[in-house]
């Protein structure tokens, strides 16, 4: 069927999940795209038009699309819009001369000088170093894989075996991205959940939480949640999101794993008991996520973190009282900025002189330099070589009995 726009709106589930890469592909290519196309585009073309020739460049020039296929699609695209079938001989042309000297074009750019840019990349710099900003960029770039988290950690090699998946030093699966998770081997049996190796981090910092009662307080999708249920925790899981509930509702009947889920704005909640773990994995920028959310740059500015910081803030002070004396609190957020990480526990524990914030143990999956006493720091340019991970901030602090 052809939606808005002549675009297919009915697509099965493996040319959906096709569609979706290609789609976060030209978005994390665009920069790189553009500066090609642009010289050839003396006029500037309708939407349609740059965007077909933005979907035939990435796929001739990061996805190894054959030439004359990457060809057609853009034709077809331009063609079926009777707005733009006028433009069918341009689009023909400048995706022609993609396939003759885009790739030259290609290799002459420095990998990550395009990708990040702007006010975001001012800030990363300026938090890391402009090294460090260039080779997330090129982690951006390049994407992410898929991974996933095993439900029994027990099984995680047969179940490696089993995918054709890596398995990571943190115990995480690791796929070559793009296809279709449902199909996958162990989804149906909910023998594992996707969940960046760097977002499993966390809870793993948490040990053995084997009878503790746990409260995941910003909990949907349930990554998070799914790890407490499955160490043996009993966990609450908490959040403002009746859709994203939705999703952890799904995955806890898949893996067949225990929660009491509540819909609440933390904020306004309180809990009849005090609990051995509260997770507070905060709102954020998301900035750590850029490599598997591509359209991240292009909907936020972040100049201005303040109303997030403020929320992380309250957020960690109100369920401070929810941790029982000797419970512990975990603090961790997915964004690049120390504004939403290092600065926010620092803030916290001037506050709390009764508060102890834990030494990051020594895990299989981090290395050394990622972590300065309580802090855990995860960037997408770590592992490179391997796929990298998410941007992360972990920490756990006990509350003094
Ligand atoms: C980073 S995501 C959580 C990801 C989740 N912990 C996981 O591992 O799958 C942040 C979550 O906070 C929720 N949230 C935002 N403001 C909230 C509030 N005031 N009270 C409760 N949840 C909130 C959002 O709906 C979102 O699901």
């Amino acid at each position: 069927m052809l939606g808005e726009g002549g675009f297919d709106t009915d697509l099965a589930p493996a040319e959906r999940a096709r569609a979706l890469a290609l789609g976060a592909s030209v978005l994390r290519n665009l920069g790189r795209v553009d500066a090609i196309l642009n010289p050839w585009l003396t006029r500037e073309p309708p939407l349609r038009v740059r965007n077909a020739l933005r979907l035939a460049a990435t796929e001739l020039l990061a996805e190894n699309t054959a030439p004359h296929a990457a060809v057609d699609a853009a034709v077809r695209l331009v063609e079926a819009s009777p707005r733009t079938r006028h433009l069918k001989g341009l689009t023909n042309a400048v995706a022609r001369r993609l396939t003759r000297e885009g790739a030259a074009l290609w290799e002459a750019q420095v990998p990550g000088d395009l990708t990040l840019t702007g006010p975001l990349r001012a800030r990363i710099e300026t938090a890391w170093g402009p090294e460090a900003a260039q080779a997330i960029a090129r982690a951006h770039a390049a994407g992410a894989p898929l991974d996933l988290t095993p439900r029994d950690p027990a099984q995680a090699a047969a179940l490696a075996e089993r995918l054709g998946a890596t398995l990571l030093p943190g115990g995480s699966l690791r796929l070559p991205r793009g296809g279709q998770v449902s199909a996958l081997s162990g989804y149906d049996e909910g023998a594992w959940w996707v969940q960046d190796t760097a977002a499993a981090m966390p809870v793993r910092l948490l040990g053995d939480v084997a009878g503790l009662t746990a409260l995941d307080l910003c909990a949907a999708p349930g990554g998070k949640t799914l790890q407490l249920a499955a160490g043996g925790a009993r966990v609450t899981a908490l959040d403002i999101s009746e859709p994203r509930l939705a999703r952890l509702h799904e995955n806890l009947a898949r893996t067949g794993l225990p929660a009491e889920v509540i819909i609440a704005d933390a904020m306004d909640w309180a809990p009849a008991e005090p609990f051995d773990i509260v997770l507070v994995d905060a709102p954020c920028s998301a900035t750590g996520t850029i490599r598997r959310h591509p359209d991240l740059p292009f909907l936020k500015s972040h100049t201005d973190l303040r109303s997030l910081t403020r929320l992380q803030d309250r957020m960690l002070a109100r369920s401070w009282d929810w941790v029982k004396p000797g419970g512990r609190l975990v603090f961790c957020t997915c964004s690049l900025f120390p504004e939403e990480g290092e600065a926010r526990l620092d803030r916290f524990l001037a506050r709390h002189p009764e508060a102890e914030a834990l030494p990051v143990p020594a895990l299989d999956g981090i290395a050394p330099g990622w972590a300065e006493g309580a802090a855990l720091r995860l960037r997408p340019d770590y592992w490179a070589e391997a796929g990298g991970m998410d941007g992360f901030f972990a920490s756990v602090i006990r509350r003094g009995g």
